[in-house]
């Protein structure tokens, strides 16, 4: 039974890695993010704002808890999932968890492109984002080391930049 987790800060190629390597694997994809905006109708924009991040938080780990049942399975958590509660252990104890490993420099010029479908992102400055990251990566990443295994997803910028990194994925993970 195959069961990835693939976690990592915004940007790190989560969903982008996640959609293709169930392709390759042919088992199905779920995305924590699009799984939320599916059941409830919302966007995590619209959630974040109606319900501010401490609820939503509970939220995600309640979802979490659902996807985590099903099986032949890969879920792409959103960037913050694995720092809340004992998530990380949780998915620890219930499959295979890969953190996605990516500088910050390449988090930066992915995510400057981004900001607007980023709630935590939205209105920052070149410099403040680069400081953001900095910042949320030195406090994240003590959980995000926690996961099995590390990959270097620094290379998905192009479609055969994003099958090479499927390949290297499966071979680190023996599937
Ligand atoms: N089709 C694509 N072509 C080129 N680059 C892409 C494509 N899809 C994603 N990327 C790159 O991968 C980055 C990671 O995005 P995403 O998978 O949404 O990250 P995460 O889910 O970890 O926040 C994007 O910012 C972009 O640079
Ligand atoms: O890092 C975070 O706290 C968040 C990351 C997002 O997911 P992605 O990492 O897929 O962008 C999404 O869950 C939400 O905007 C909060
Ligand atoms: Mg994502």
């Amino acid at each position: 039974m195959i069961r990835i987790f693939l976690t990592g800060y915004m940007g790190a190629g989560k969903t982008t890695l996640g959609k293709a390597f169930a392709r390759e694997l042919n088992v199905p994809f779920i995305d924590l993010d699009w799984y939320i905006e599916e059941r409830f109708h919302k966007s995590i924009r619209e959630l974040f704002v109606e319900r501010g991040e401490a609820s939503f938080r509970e939220l995600e780990r309640n979802m979490l808890h659902e996807v985590s049942e099903f099986e032949d399975v890969i879920i792409s958590t959103g960037g913050g999932t694995p720092c809340f509660f004992d998530n990380m252990d949780y998915m620890n104890g219930h499959g295979q968890t890969v953190f996605l490993d990516v500088h910050p420099d390449i988090l930066f010029n992915r995510l400057r492109v981004a900001t607007h479908q980023r709630p935590i992102l939205q209105g920052k400055t070149d410099e403040e984002l680069r400081a953001f990251i900095a910042d949320a990566l030195e406090k994240r990443a003590p959980f995000y080391v926690q996961a099995r295994y590390r990959f270097d997803a620094g290379h998905l910028e192009s479609r055969r930049q994003i099958a090479g990194s499927v390949q290297q994925l499966r071979s680190l993970l023996g599937v």
